[in-house]
């Protein structure tokens, strides 16, 4: 016999619990089944403590920025246990708010696996059955594991949070968004880093700032190996090489970071029997309300094919309670402009288009403003590095369809102006605008 809910979901990270939340809120009765802690990737995996562990990375640069400036500073060690017992301690605690909000909430948690074994109803392994008119997949993803010797010789993101100590000398593989924040922050943190990447960094963000943070990386003492695809790893724990298809090596390394992508937890869970249409990655296929190609069915966040980040994820799930259970029947979330920032030593940030897309969508009617300066800070340091950032602009009101900003403080000055673009933003905006001075975000609005 099955238990009856308006609305059950599958697994409560960043997507799913949003889902949950916010039709439990509008009224409906709801069941979340995740084997996992609450919080998904984002909380225990991901986001919360790698941006914990880029702090650190941060502050001990600052250190060494201090005693370029004057400060007289004694060696500064971090004592890992205690960063990583404070860091566990915080997340322990963003689950326990999850926990209490959901108990407050009425909503039913099973910690247990589920499958779907009608389109209306799910199962665990355990014999539970509950049924319900609209189930959300939230799935999620994991860490693409390679088929190559020695694979297990390396470790996964999943892992690096679980380090006893930071290795001495670290291998990353893989050069997108986690790959090149842990190239930044183990750097920081004193390891001897190695980022090997297949092709080039960061492919999906602006060619010209990729260069300059890789500069400021190589500045840094991260070695970068381009166009190396790792073919295998010999040895053993704590002391790996690794070995290219050039038939160079590299290595020996205390550790290995396998950051070569992430795949959606879409097998094994019913989709394939009931016909649920997926991309040949995996991903589950949603038109723009996050319906399934199967009535009753949704999905939202990395399980889907959007952009495996958590504000897209939690927009996802907000609108589509807001669909089924409140009424709003055209409630969908707006993927247009999608900000992100790379938390890389310093950061980069864009939004929207960079200017390789912009020419072959708008061809000659593209304009370009590119801006580099030496941050105040480090110059007084006698550091020479550059930060750059550009505007790309369409059309003779030079509307602006692409923002990219590296430097310190890109992180926090990109949301506003993603908001501006987002509303529609000429460069005369920007520039009839006062800036604030003296600050990296006024070099936006200083562009020639
Ligand atoms: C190292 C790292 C750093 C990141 N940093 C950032 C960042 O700075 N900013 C950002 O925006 N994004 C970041 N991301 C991406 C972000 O974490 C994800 O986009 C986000 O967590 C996706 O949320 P989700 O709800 O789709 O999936 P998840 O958070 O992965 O949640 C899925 C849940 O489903 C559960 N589950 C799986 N199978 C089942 C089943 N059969 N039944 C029930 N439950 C199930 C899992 O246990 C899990 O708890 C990072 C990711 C990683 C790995
Ligand atoms: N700051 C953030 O917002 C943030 C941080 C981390 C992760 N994320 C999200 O998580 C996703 C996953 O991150 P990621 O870095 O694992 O993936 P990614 O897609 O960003 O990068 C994967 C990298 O692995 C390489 N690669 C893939 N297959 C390979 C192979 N067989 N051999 C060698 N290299 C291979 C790719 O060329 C690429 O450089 C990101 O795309 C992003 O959406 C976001």
């Amino acid at each position: 016999m099955s238990e009856r809910f308006d609305m059950i979901v599958l697994g409560a990270g960043s997507g799913g619990l949003t889902v949950a939340q916010r039709a439990s809120r509008l009224g409906a009765r709801v069941a979340l089944f995740d084997p996992d802690v609450l919080g998904g990737t984002c909380v225990n995996r991901g986001c919360v403590p790698k941006k914990a562990m880029w702090f650190a990375a941060h502050i001990a640069d600052m250190h060494r920025l201090a005693a370029d400036i004057g400060f007289q500073t004694s060696p500064m060690a971090l004592d890992w246990a205690r960063f990583r017992t404070l860091r566990d301690q915080y997340i322990a605690g963003i689950r326990h708010r999850y926990a209490m909000r959901l108990e407050a909430a009425d909503i039913h948690v099973v910690e247990q696996a589920a499958r779907l074994v009608r389109a209306d109803t799910v199962a665990t392994e355990s014999g539970l059955q509950a049924c319900a008119p609209h189930i959300v997949i939230a799935t999620g993803s994991r860490p693409r594991q390679l088929e190559l010797p020695g694979f297990e010789l390396g470790m996964l993101s999943d892992d690096i949070f679980a380090l006893d100590a930071p290795p001495q000398r670290l291998a990353i593989v893989g050069g997108g968004y986690i790959g090149v924040e842990f190239a930044c922050l183990m750097r920081g943190l004193g390891c001897e880093v190695d980022l090997l990447v297949r092709e080039s960094l960061l492919t999906d963000f602006d060619l010209e700032l990729v260069e300059a943070l890789a500069v400021q990386m190589l500045a840094h003492g991260i070695r970068i190996m381009r166009n190396t695809q790792i073919t295998a790893a010999r040895g053993q724990p704590g002391k790996v090489t690794l070995e290219a298809t050039d038939g160079a090596e590299y290595g020996i390394y205390d550790a290995v970071l396998w950051a070569t992508g992430r795949v959606p937890n879409s097998g094994g869970i019913g989709l394939e029997e009931l016909g649920v249409e997926r991309d040949g990655h995996g991903h589950v296929l949603v038109d723009a309300f996050q319906n399934t190609n199967v009535a009753g069915l949704y999905a939202v966040g990395d399980v889907t094919d959007r952009k495996a980040l958590t504000p897209v994820a939690v927009a996802a799930g907000r609108a589509l309670a807001d669909r089924l259970i409140g009424g709003h029947a055209d409630a969908k979330f707006d993927d247009s402009v999608i900000p992100s920032v790379v938390f890389s030593e310093p950061p980069l940030g864009a939004v929207g288009l960079t200017e390789q897309q912009a020419h072959a969508r708008y061809g000659d009617a593209v304009s370009v403003h590119t801006g580099r300066y030496t941050p105040l800070l480090w110059m007084v340091a006698g550091r020479s590095e550059q930060s750059v950032v550009k505007l790309v602009c369409i059309g003779d009101e030079r509307k602006v369809v692409g923002i990219h900003v590296l430097g310190p403080g890109s992180d926090e000055l990109l949301q506003g102006f993603a908001l501006a673009l987002q509303k529609g933003l000429n460069w005369s905006d920007l520039k009839a605008a006062i800036a604030i001075h003296p600050t990296a975000a006024e070099e936006l609005l200083l562009l020639h």
